[in-house]
């Protein structure tokens, strides 16, 4: 089995009494994959890397990092692995780059400054490392944040949101640096978006969250694969014996009838039309129409935020 270099188990918590804002959240993040974590806005995305890097407490349930517990002991050896991008990074406006990276890696142990010179080289930023952060597009300025989650050589990389508010070619040039990174130094990144769109372009495994529950989780692939898969559509009728013998001329597939609800395939939404019209034309009452696998309509209003 893929080793896992995040694990959350049965992860809960709540920012008030009334309200789970994440709940029960099983997140599996496999070494050398890059994760996409997403959601709609309000899903619990920052929510739960910030329980994930220890900095909000959870109501229960355990986060593993590197195989180890997280917890007061194990912390500050996990976190010397890990390096994150939650916000726009805070930088000194007046400096230029290089003294940027310099007053962060202060902070650190054991940089050299030959580091700092690296991951200029690694985000692109070697030309422009003399001149004030005050002349950078947000672009440059996230990409020198990225830099600067990376004077550690860390082992993962956490990102939230990486490309919000950048132009199309700060996105570029973002999405092409993850691959470049997980590519050239094997590092696994786990990056939070509400669009699937930049997920699928730059993520090797994915995690969909809604509600602040886990909704789906596998490889991209398989992700590309289901979303081409029939709808599944469960049908409350007076009659379901009757109901059945009526759509059995239809060229469906899978159809029965579990627990007296029809259970029926469609390939799309007009089909469901075919066969509502069906069961009205032998005066069969339909009580209730319910889409069994929302992951269709978890895309559409994904892809439309
Ligand atoms: N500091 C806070 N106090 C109270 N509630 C909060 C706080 N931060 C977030 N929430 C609530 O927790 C839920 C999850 O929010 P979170 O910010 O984690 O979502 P998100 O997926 O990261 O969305 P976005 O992309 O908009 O930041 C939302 O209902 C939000 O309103």
């Amino acid at each position: 089995m893929n080793q896992l270099v995040v694990e959350t188990k049965n992860l809960n918590f709540s920012y008030s009494k009334d309200k789970k804002d994440i709940e029960d959240l099983e997140l599996k993040v496999p070494k050398g994959s890059i994760y996409g974590f997403l959601g709609p806005n309000g899903s619990g995305k920052s929510t739960t890397i910030r329980l994930i890097l220890g900095l909000l407490k959870k109501n229960s349930g355990t986060v593993v990092l590197f195989g180890e517990l997280f917890n007061g002991q194990s912390r500050l050896k996990v976190l010397n692995k890990v390096g994150a991008l939650i916000e726009n990074p805070s930088l000194y406006e007046h400096l230029n780059a290089i003294d940027n990276l310099k007053i962060s890696a202060n902070y650190r142990q054991n940089i050299s400054s030959s580091r700092i010179l690296e991951v200029l080289e690694i985000v692109n930023l070697t030309n422009a490392r003399n001149k004030r952060i005050k002349e950078y597009s947000l672009g440059m300025k996230q990409r020198l944040g990225l830099a600067i989650a990376l004077l550690s050589n860390p082992e993962l990389i956490i990102l939230d949101e990486p490309t919000n508010g950048l132009d199309p070619k700060g996105i570029i040039e973002m999405r092409t640096l993850i691959k470049d990174l997980n590519k050239r130094f094997g590092t696994t990144i786990f990056i939070s978006s509400h669009l699937l769109s930049e997920i699928e372009k730059t993520c090797t495994h994915v995690g969909i969250i809604r509600n602040g529950k886990m909704l789906y989780q596998d490889t991209v692939a398989s992700l590309k694969e289901s979303k081409g898969t029939n709808i599944k559509v469960e049908i409350e009728v007076d009659n379901p014996i009757e109901a059945l013998s009526a759509l059995k001329d239809l060229k469906m597939e899978h159809i029965s009838l579990l627990d007296g609800f029809i259970q029926i395939e469609v390939k799309n939404k007009n089909e469901i039309t075919e066969v509502i019209d069906i069961l009205r034309a032998e005066s069969i009452n339909i009580y209730q129409v319910s889409i069994k696998n929302n992951l269709e309509e978890l895309f559409l209003s994904l892809t439309e935020n």
